[in-house]
């Protein structure tokens, strides 16, 4: 219901331009108002988009998340190979999906092919809805003990009669690349403490704003979420670099207010185009994390991505964006097969 309220996000147009990539094919990038200039990304792989805007004076800057992965990708890539050319181990990641939902079908097949495409072994479960708790913990306690798996992650939200912490907490944290375990939660939060994992899709966020030198520490950072999964570990990853966090939820009164002070945004809600141009600071880095299907009678499967962020609006406004899909999105599974690179490497003691 709340969500029909922030579908339309504002009526100036959007047009599309496709860009040819010789490393990593075509890019879909999205064309807001005014000109646009392209560069080269930090990493001199992919590319940034600049737009400036008739009714900004700075330029907003496209923070391509599918360019930067695939960057990360093909790092990982080299380093698996190194690995098992030098001790002859293949990192491997399972992943346990439980009951029929398409979208969870869809991401785990998505991590299948990135998993194949820098030559970690994935191993997938597939267990049906009417499972008991106790089958999804007998798989989980399998990949504990099996050598060859150093990842594991079991596809989130599990069906209603199971009890998700039970399982969580059942996953070795030696081989949580979720980094959804509590001991790994609470090492994040506290000083001086090191998780053995970081949540992928913060981790992500992180990774990004880094690869692009945006600046952290000192900044006013807002996050907009308080998922154990996103908004919670973004808001700890933040501060841990030393920006200033508020934390925006569902109970926050004038949450406008608070986001027109951030110097960076995160916003991890699920509510398509909620976070409107006039809520944003000029200047600001905004990280959008929402992925929200809205009808789209025009598109190829009925419906498209948007952000929670009203991205015609803000990039007009903002200094940086990130664009959904193409965003954090691919990010996330990068992320994932950093941890478990990380993971195998750890377990295995190779540098
Ligand atoms: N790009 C990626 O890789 C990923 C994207 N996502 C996407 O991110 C979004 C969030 O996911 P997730 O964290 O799992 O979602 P949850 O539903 O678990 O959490 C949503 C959070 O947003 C808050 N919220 C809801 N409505 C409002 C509102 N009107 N104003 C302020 N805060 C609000 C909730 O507050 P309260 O706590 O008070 O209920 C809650 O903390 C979704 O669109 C999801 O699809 C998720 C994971 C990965
Ligand atoms: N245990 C667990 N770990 C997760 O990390 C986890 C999970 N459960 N459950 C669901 C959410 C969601 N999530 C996404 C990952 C990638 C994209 C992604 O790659 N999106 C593409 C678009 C994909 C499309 O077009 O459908 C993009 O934004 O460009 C999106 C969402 C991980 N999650």
């Amino acid at each position: 219901m709340a969500s029909m309220m922030f579908t339309d996000c504002s009526s100036s147009t959007t047009s599309r331009l496709i860009l040819s990539n010789r490393r990593s094919g075509s890019i879909l990038l999205r064309q807001c108002v005014g000109q646009l200039r392209l560069r080269t990304t930090p990493s001199g792989r992919g590319f940034s988009l600049s737009i400036r805007s008739s009714s900004s004076p700075s330029p907003a800057t496209l923070v391509d998340g599918k360019a930067v992965a695939k960057t990360i990708r093909d790092e990982i890539t080299v380093e698996v190979s190194r690995m098992n050319e030098s001790i002859g181990v293949v990192p491997g990641l399972a992943v346990i999906l439980v009951g029929d939902r398409k979208d969870s079908a869809t991401y785990v097949r998505n991590k299948k092919k990135a998993c194949e495409s820098v030559g970690i072994k994935s191993i997938e479960v597939r267990l049906p809805e009417d499972s008991s708790e106790e089958d999804v913990l007998k798989s989980v306690s399998g990949f504990n003990d099996d050598p060859s798996v150093h990842g594991i992650l079991v596809q989130l939200p599990l069906p209603s009669h199971m009890d998700e912490q039970n399982i969580l907490n059942a996953v070795s944290i030696e081989k949580d690349v979720d980094g959804f375990h509590p001991l790994n939660i609470g090492r994040l939060a506290m000083r001086g403490r090191e998780p053995l994992f970081v949540p992928c899709t913060p981790k992500g966020c992180i990774e990004l704003l880094h690869r692009y030198n945006f600046e952290i520490k000192g900044k006013r950072a807002v996050v907009i979420g308080r998922s154990n999964i996103v908004g919670m570990p973004a808001a700890l990853l933040l501060q841990r670099e030393d920006a200033t966090v508020t934390i925006i939820h569902s109970r926050t009164k004038n949450p406008e207010e608070i986001t027109r002070q951030a110097d960076i945004i995160i916003s991890a809600v699920g509510q398509p185009n909620m976070v409107r141009g006039s809520w944003i600071k000029p200047g600001a880095i905004i990280i959008d994390v929402g992925i929200n299907p809205v009808d789209d009678p025009n598109a190829p499967r009925g419906y498209r991505l948007v952000g929670d962020v009203c991205y015609e609006e803000a990039c007009t406004v903002a200094s940086a964006i990130t664009p959904v899909p193409g965003g954090v999105g691919p990010m996330t599974i990068a992320m994932l097969l950093s941890n478990t690179l990380t993971s195998a490497k750890r377990i295995h003691n190779f540098q």
